[in-house]
């Protein structure tokens, strides 16, 4: 997988295309569906979730897909272990995204063992979800193609909902310490002025998930705006 995608990625919007276990949307022709109608709309690449998703997705849309599975809900969940680094890969994933806080995971590497290991058998690009400047150092050092700003609300809970919008501190520290590194802005994205904003403080890409893909929560924004 050749860095022409990451640079083609640079100013793109990503569209994260998830729906939560048991919500009405939680099924792959939806995603892809959903998927296929951000590309038209101008994303430069779809963010989803779990093998059946990846797969229906990538024969739907031509730009890049970064691809992750999700496994439970506490401690490392996004793509926990390098065996679901490898399933996403073989699903059609051009990037994997892979929780890259220092966190123990169930097969007991560490986000850059991981890394190496995915490296050696597959031929892909690696996204770095990271919670904290050190979990953007260790990813840089172990060699990610992509940081980004995922998991910096909080590494305990699914709760993207909140609008309290995207981490731009945590972005431009690394923006700063790391000038030529893609550093990704994703995370409570929630407006285009926020999109606009993240990318002034240099964010590479931005990603926006909820505001765009999860009809549920914004329903319950204009419920909650006309109380
Ligand atoms: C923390 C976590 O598990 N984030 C997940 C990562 O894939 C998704 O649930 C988010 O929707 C995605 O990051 C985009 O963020 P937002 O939905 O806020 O635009």
């Amino acid at each position: 997988m050749s860095s022409s995608v990451i640079e083609q990625l640079k100013g793109a919007l990503i569209v994260s295309c998830q729906a939560y276990v048991g919500e009405p949307m939680r099924h792959p022709e939806t995603m892809a569906q959903i998927a296929r109608a951000a590309e038209l709309g101008g994303a430069g690449a779809i963010r989803c979730q779990g093998l059946a998703d990846i797969a229906a997705i990538k024969g739907r849309v031509e730009v890049p897909v970064i691809g992750l599975w999700k496994e439970g809900h506490e401690g490392v969940y996004i793509t926990p272990t390098l065996r679901h680094a490898m399933a996403c890969v073989s699903a059609g994933a051009d990037i994997v995204a892979i929780d890259a806080t220092d966190r123990p995971r169930p097969d007991g590497r560490t986000f850059a063992q991981t890394v190496a290991d995915l490296r050696s058998c597959c031929d892909t690009l690696v996204m770095a979800d990271c919670a904290t400047l050190d979990d953007i150092r260790r990813a840089a050092a172990a060699g990610a193609d992509l940081v980004s700003t995922t998991l910096s609300h909080g590494v305990a809970a699914i709760d993207c909902t909140a609008a309290d919008g995207p981490d731009l501190e945590l972005l431009r520290a690394a923006c700063r310490e790391f000038p030529a590194m893609p550093v990704v802005c994703e995370g409570r994205v929630h407006s285009p002025q926020d999109a606009r904003e993240a990318r002034e403080a240099g964010a590479w890409a931005v990603v926006v998930g909820t505001a765009i893909t999860h009809p549920t929560s914004i329903t319950s924004w204009f419920v909650e705006g006309m109380r």
